[in-house]
């Protein structure tokens, strides 16, 4: 399973990958996460996870059978993103016949490490659903 992860910039996209691999928050973030392929034996699913880091190509989008798109809870501008930006270009080729996705699930887990919230204790987890 292709997994990629895409976002208004600076919004935590390679830190969260970073998190996945490192088990905590890293202190230093590269420009771009390095692909990792989580095993399958180590999944719930019990499917290989190839994880990539949106390097601003359409070809990855296509390529993806997973888009988690990242944004901030503290600006509107990267959730306007969702529909403004991210849906169209995840859906962009549907008229080809190449992906349409019609059902978005909606996972919040933001930590907001540093912009506050996190430090009064206001870190949530949510899911729901985007359509
Ligand atoms: N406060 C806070 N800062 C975060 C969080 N996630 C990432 N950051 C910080 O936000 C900055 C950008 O994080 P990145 O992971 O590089 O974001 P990105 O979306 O990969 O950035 P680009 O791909 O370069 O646009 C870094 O300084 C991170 O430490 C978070 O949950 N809370």
């Amino acid at each position: 399973m292709q997994c990629l992860t895409v976002s208004a910039a600076k919004v935590g996209k390679t830190s969260l990958i970073m998190s996945l691999v490192g088990e905590e928050f890293p202190e230093r973030v590269p420009p771009r996460a390095e692909e990792i392929t989580i095993p399958a034996d180590v999944t719930p699913e019990k499917v290989p996870t190839h994880i990539m880091d949106y390097s601003g190509t359409e070809p990855a989008v296509l390529a993806a059978n997973v888009v988690c798109v990242v944004y901030d809870v503290t600006n509107e501008d990267t959730i306007e993103k969702i529909k403004t930006r991210w849906i169209p270009l995840v859906n962009g080729d549907a008229e080809k016949g190449n992906k349409y996705v019609s059902q978005w699930e909606f996972i919040e887990l933001r930590l907001l490490l540093g912009k506050g919230a996190e430090l009064e204790g206001n870190t949530r987890w949510s899911t729901g659903r985007y359509s």
